[in-house]
């Protein structure tokens, strides 16, 4: 039985999410102007691009098994999926935000006969019914920030990470409604019909996801300078030691370490011995 998984075909998450992909060993075969469907590496795995906000809907509906999708686009389609795990990237959160010189500053605020523009209308009306309001809400699919200047609405719920167009576009935020970031997703009859396909995929995307910010660390030392070394290691897995056939009494260590440690560790493992230093980048740690 085959297994579909849908990724984003394009816009920001695209890129990232074949790249995961890749990495987990799914990477696409035959494939170079990326066709709808597309096999991969796995004979038994294939890829569906698809838009991402559609993808929650073809994975709840069983179109597909599997999928790359937001936190904030599965909420606002009220997509039934299971989520297996956080991609970490990507991450966003749902604002309401009101124009920099305006006298709206906190939710309390609000009225109903304001009008809010937004692309996620779904989120924002659950928002807001949720503080006992019901002002219209005006859809749009994009550029939302420049809906209060142009006398659309009165305020806008859009995404911000960085917060730039925001500023950009004289806005201050009032309240946060979603924190979003990306994630891996399933539908209960995949998980129950192909779990161990389901798994593997899973397994190894974890895998890649774990190796984010972390290094192997290889080097010889000779006997003489091994505690003087290991003082050094981080405590974390390991470090590996086996013994180098020389002449002087030497070993090898191997360990993974973070990538925000290399540079310090680095000079301080050459000043206690250690030669032949490598640092190599890892794909998966399963
Ligand atoms: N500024 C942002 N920073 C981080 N993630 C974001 C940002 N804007 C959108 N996202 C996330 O990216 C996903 C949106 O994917 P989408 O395909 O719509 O990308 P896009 O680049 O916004 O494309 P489009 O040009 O169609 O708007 C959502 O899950 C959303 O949470
Ligand atoms: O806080 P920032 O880092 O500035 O990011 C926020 C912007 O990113 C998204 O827009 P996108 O680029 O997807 O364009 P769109 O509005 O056309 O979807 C979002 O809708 C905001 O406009
Ligand atoms: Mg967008």
């Amino acid at each position: 039985m085959k297994l579909k998984i849908a990724v984003p075909s394009k816009g920001r998450i695209s890129n990232p999410s074949i790249d995961i992909l890749e990495k987990a060993g799914l990477g696409l075969k035959d494939n170079n102007n990326r066709q709808l469907i597309s096999k991969t590496h796995n004979k038994n795995i294939d890829i569906m691009f698809a838009r991402a906000s559609d993808i929650p809907e073809f994975v709840s509906d069983g179109i597909v098994d599997m999928g790359i999708s937001g936190i904030d686009l599965i909420k606002e389609s009220e997509s039934e999926v299971v989520q297996l795990l956080d991609l970490k990237f990507g991450q966003t959160k749902l604002v309401l935000a009101s124009p920099e010189d305006s006298e709206i500053n906190s939710i309390d605020d609000l009225t109903s006969d304001m009008v809010i523009a937004t692309e996620f209308p779904t989120l924002t009306r659950k928002y807001l019914k949720n503080h006992d309001l019901n002002p219209k809400i005006v859809k749009l699919s994009g550029s939302t920030e420049i809906a209060p200047f142009i006398g659309v609405a009165d305020l806008i719920t859009d995404l911000t990470s960085t917060g730039t167009t925001l500023k950009m576009n004289h806005l201050k935020i009032i309240d946060t409604i979603l924190e979003s970031t990306i994630v891996l997703i399933t539908n209960e009859k995949s998980l129950e019909n192909k779990k161990t396909l389901v798994e593997a995929v899973n397994r190894s995307i974890k895998g890649v996801i774990d190796a984010y910010g972390k290094k192997l660390i290889m080097m010889n030392v000779k006997s003489k300078d091994l505690d003087e070394v290991r003082k050094l290691m981080p405590a974390m897995d390991g470090p590996t030691i086996s013994e180098v056939l020389s002449k002087e009494k030497t070993v090898a260590i191997q360990a993974v370490i973070d990538e925000d440690q290399v540079f310090e560790l680095v000079n301080d493992l050459r000043n206690a011995g250690a030669k032949d230093i490598l640092v190599v980048p890892i794909e998966r740690i399963i």
